[in-house]
């Protein structure tokens, strides 16, 4: 028979007051008894109104510690500051530490120290929620940590070791950490040498390129182990069983910010530490049947692809340097010919028209994520060539000139787009939206761009369109072979001959670079496939806010 947990109801003091205090298993509440209805000796539960009264879940207790009254100290060595009077007649003391939701999404770490006359009631107290704690499984107990330090601002070992280390610690969190030496040093580590059976989950400290380390390196282990070659475009990989806790510590950090609504060190660390899970779809992109990369946010091929390759030069410009080349990009203009075939996501619930969101136990990414068992009649179908593809049942095509094409696998939310890429596209449906943009006049491409960063629809413009789709494949106009690179190269070299003769010229170069996660990728043509909910991360998706934010606090829902 499965075990009960255990009921405690008792009178504790706090802050000058007597509260009833009540763990259910499911809650710890607390109510303020009002003066004339004490009951000192009371550990029986008495019903009582009136009082502020708190609730906090027990999934989101961090700890439980005892007070050393007489000390003064806790045992993280804290100062605690008591009246005399309550530490004489309550020496008993322990301190409670939970989540507390503030606005926009934040979670902060609240303490609540309850005391008490008698010894043993106290050791009873803090067993009981320790039982109760230990009873969460899905919690991580050890975890490998790995900070770029030189993501962002360069505040990475800052940000972990400040703001993040000292609640690990709190909830009694182990950990291993490695800061890294260089570009891939994270993802050679998971992908080789990194003794994963030892931990619970890996937290990534630093941006979406920092990510895609992490996530480069587990899947391709998981792969590994597994005997599945990651450069069949059509194989069905395996799920990654370690979850991957982010902290923000990047330029963009998009991820972070469209699976927790917001991108703050601390807010991570605790979904981290209650054991969130959420699962996200995996772009795997392939050219000429070889694996490239993998990509969860972004695939932006035009418009983002050359922000990212101008940006690249500016690293020294920090975050910032998306906004200059953001702009210098604007105004060159470029656009770029080729193909864009594409298998549509029929079966599913959802477009990307949709008003609604993707948010915490989204209905639409069970629905759809169960029904994507991989063993569709559409997943088996192969990509044809680009010639023969209009003609194929179930994959459209696209020819013409773009601007931009951006295949968003969830929302790509983040500061400089609130909304994102794509406001209603899920973490974990298995599909991906693209979204095509047609050469356009500056002042059209303008507005569109605006859009993305209002609440208005940035789809609804003739020379843009939005597709649902399972797998795309992107064909350059000028190359269908094997030998692009070197065109490319060549090309480059006689466009740009071409313009330091005819500097007035406004043509566009032939090819532009996919910007795949903010990495660039060195191939234009392209196949895309998406792997519905691939990894997991240490996150539960954006929570619905209250209703009116400032006057709803959750905590005191009682
Ligand atoms: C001229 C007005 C332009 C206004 C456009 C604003 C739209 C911004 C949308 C941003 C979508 C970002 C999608 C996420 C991409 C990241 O993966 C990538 C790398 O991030 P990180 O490793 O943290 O640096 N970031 C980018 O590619 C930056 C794109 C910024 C474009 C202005
Ligand atoms: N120690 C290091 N030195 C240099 N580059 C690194 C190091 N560790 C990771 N990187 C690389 O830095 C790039 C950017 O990292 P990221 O954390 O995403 O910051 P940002 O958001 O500023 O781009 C990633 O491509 C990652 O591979
Ligand atoms: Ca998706």
């Amino acid at each position: 028979m499965e075990k009960q947990p255990r009921l405690l109801a008792s009178q504790l003091f706090l802050k000058n007051s007597v509260f009833e205090v009540l763990l259910n298993g499911v809650l710890l509440t607390w109510k303020e008894i009002p003066a004339n209805k004490k009951v000192v000796s009371g550990s029986i539960h008495h019903p009582i109104k009136g009082g502020t009264s708190h609730s906090v879940s027990v999934s989101e207790i961090l700890a439980v510690r005892e007070l050393d009254v007489g000390g003064g100290t806790n045992d993280d060595g804290r100062w605690q500051k008591m009246p005399q009077k309550l530490t004489e007649a309550y020496p008993y003391a322990f301190t409670v530490s939970y989540v507390e939701r503030a606005r926009q999404h934040r979670w902060r770490c609240s303490d609540v120290t309850f005391h008490c006359s008698d010894g043993v009631l106290r050791q009873q107290w803090i067993q009981t929620i320790r039982e109760q704690l230990t009873a969460l499984t899905s919690r991580p107990k050890h975890l490998l940590v790995y900070i770029n330090p030189y993501g962002g601002k360069q505040q990475g070992e800052c940000i972990y070791e400040q703001k993040v280390a000292p609640l690990f610690a709190c909830a009694s969190i182990s950990t291993d950490v490695i800061v890294t030496e260089h570009a891939n040093h994270a993802r050679d580590h998971l992908k080789t040498e990194a003794e994963l059976k030892k931990y619970d989950g890996v937290v990534c400290v630093g941006g979406d390129g920092m990510f895609s380390e992490i996530v480069h390196g587990l899947v391709s282990r998981t792969q590994r182990d597994n005997g599945v070659d990651q450069n069949s475009p059509e194989e069905k990989l395996v799920p990654c069983s370690l979850r991957i806790g982010i902290i923000p510590a990047g330029s963009t950090d998009c991820i972070c910010y469209a699976t927790v609504g917001i991108n703050d060190p601390v807010t991570s660390a605790l979904h981290v530490i209650v054991g969130d899970s959420q699962p996200m779809d995996v772009c795997s992109v392939h050219h000429n049947n070889t694996f490239l990369r993998y990509s969860i946010s972004l695939l932006g091929y035009g418009f983002y692809g050359d922000v990212l390759a101008d940006s690249e030069r500016k690293r020294w410009m920090g975050p910032a340097r998306y906004d200059f080349s953001g702009f210098k990009t604007f105004l060159t203009h470029h656009h770029y010919e080729g193909a864009v075939s594409f298998l549509p996501a029929t079966d599913i619930l959802g477009t990307p028209r949709d008003k609604t969101r993707c948010r915490a136990g989204c209905f639409i990414c069970q629905h759809d994520g169960q029904l994507y068992s991989g063993d569709s009649p559409e997943e088996s179908k192969t990509a044809p060539d680009v010639s023969d593809r209009e003609y194929e049942v179930g994959w459209g095509v696209v020819r013409g000139k773009f601007l931009a094409i951006n295949a968003a696998s969830m929302s790509c939310a983040c500061p400089r787009s609130p909304m994102g890429l794509s406001p209603a596209a899920h973490l974990a449906d298995g599909t991906t939206d693209l979204i095509l943009v047609r050469k356009c006049s500056r002042f059209n491409f303008l507005r569109h761009l605006l859009r993305h960063t209002s609440k208005d629809d940035q789809f609804d413009m003739t020379f843009v369109e939005v597709h649902r789709v399972r797998r795309f494949r992107f064909t350059p106009r000028h190359c269908q072979n094997d030998s692009e690179l070197d065109l490319r190269e060549n090309g480059k070299q006689l466009f740009s001959q071409i313009c330091r003769d005819h500097p007035a010229c406004s043509c566009s170069p032939a090819y532009s670079s996919w910007n795949c996660d903010g990495e660039i990728l060195p191939h234009a043509a392209i196949e895309v496939g998406v792997h519905c909910q691939l990894i997991k991360l240490f996150a539960r998706g954006i929570e619905e806010q209250p209703l009116f934010e400032d006057l709803a606090n959750p905590q005191c829902a009682l």
